[in-house]
């Protein structure tokens, strides 16, 4: 059944709560001869324990938005909600915490360190975190515990992507934010990654924001974003959402 439907049919205590929320948000870039409008307006609501994929041409905006809702950067103009708090005006360190206590990155490059191993790199982590899961317990549920004392170099790109998935959830973000996490690895390796984020998705509840350029992803999702010229252009439920080993790309 479309969950459009479910969400219109059940009681206020069992709907989805709304975990984003922008309202009117711009993001302008002034360079010295140009004015760059990346994000021009965009009203979005994101719910708790949804996996939403986000879909646009380059320099639509994505990684925008992506780095405003994850508190990396202030949008212009526009408002914008982490639930009950709002992120529009915090300060720096107010927004260090708040990635600090809720959120997980992803990135396409994977950012580990090269001297440290699988498990010292999620343990950078676990060491800071308020109530962190044991480094270990992190890499067993990306499939690398026979892996935890190899060091970057010695992993593949799949590897090396899931141990920084380990290190995302090892602080239990309640969000989840990929920025083209499969861009660097071909399709069987990126359908590992993929059922990795999966499974989190559905083991924890992790609100989960994917962008992707590959359009076929949008089928494991919920809820599919499209983004064209700084501005949402389509927002899609899936009324079923594929396991990503049945995509084919
Ligand atoms: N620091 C910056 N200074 C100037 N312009 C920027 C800056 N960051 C992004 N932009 C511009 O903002 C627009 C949106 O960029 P953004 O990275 O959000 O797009 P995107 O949809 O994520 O693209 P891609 O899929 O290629 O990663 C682009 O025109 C980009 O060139």
């Amino acid at each position: 059944m479309d969950s459009a439907l479910i969400k219109g049919d059940v009681g206020a205590q069992d709907a989805p709560k709304v975990i984003f929320r922008t309202e009117q948000i711009t993001k302008v870039y002034q360079t010295a001869e140009v004015k760059v409008f990346a994000l021009a307006g965009v009203d979005l609501a994101l719910y708790e324990g949804e996996l939403t994929v986000l879909l646009g041409p380059s320099g639509s905006g994505k990684s925008t938005l992506l780095n405003i809702l994850g508190g990396l950067d202030h949008a212009t103009d526009g408002r914008v909600w982490f639930g009950d708090t709002e992120l529009t005006h915090m300060s720096e360190s107010g927004l260090t915490k708040y990635r600090r206590d809720h959120v997980g990155f992803v990135f396409q490059f994977y950012n580990l360190v090269p001297s440290l191993t699988a498990r010292e790199n999620v343990q950078l982590v676990t060491d800071v975190a308020p109530d962190p899961m044991p480094a270990q317990e992190a890499l067993t549920l990306v499939g690398l515990e026979k892996r935890m004392n190899h060091f970057p170099s010695e992993l593949s790109g799949g590897e090396q992507q899931r141990v920084a998935i380990a290190r995302a959830i090892a602080k239990r973000p309640q969000i989840l934010l990929c920025d083209e996490p499969t861009g660097a690895l071909d399709s069987t390796t990126g359908v590992q990654v993929l059922e990795v984020l999966r499974d989190i998705n559905e083991r924890f509840g992790t609100t989960t924001v994917v962008i992707t350029h590959n359009a076929e992803i949008q089928r494991m999702a919920h809820r599919v974003i499209f983004f064209q010229d700084g501005k949402i252009s389509e927002t899609k439920i899936n009324a079923q959402q594929l396991a990503p080993s049945e995509i084919v790309w």
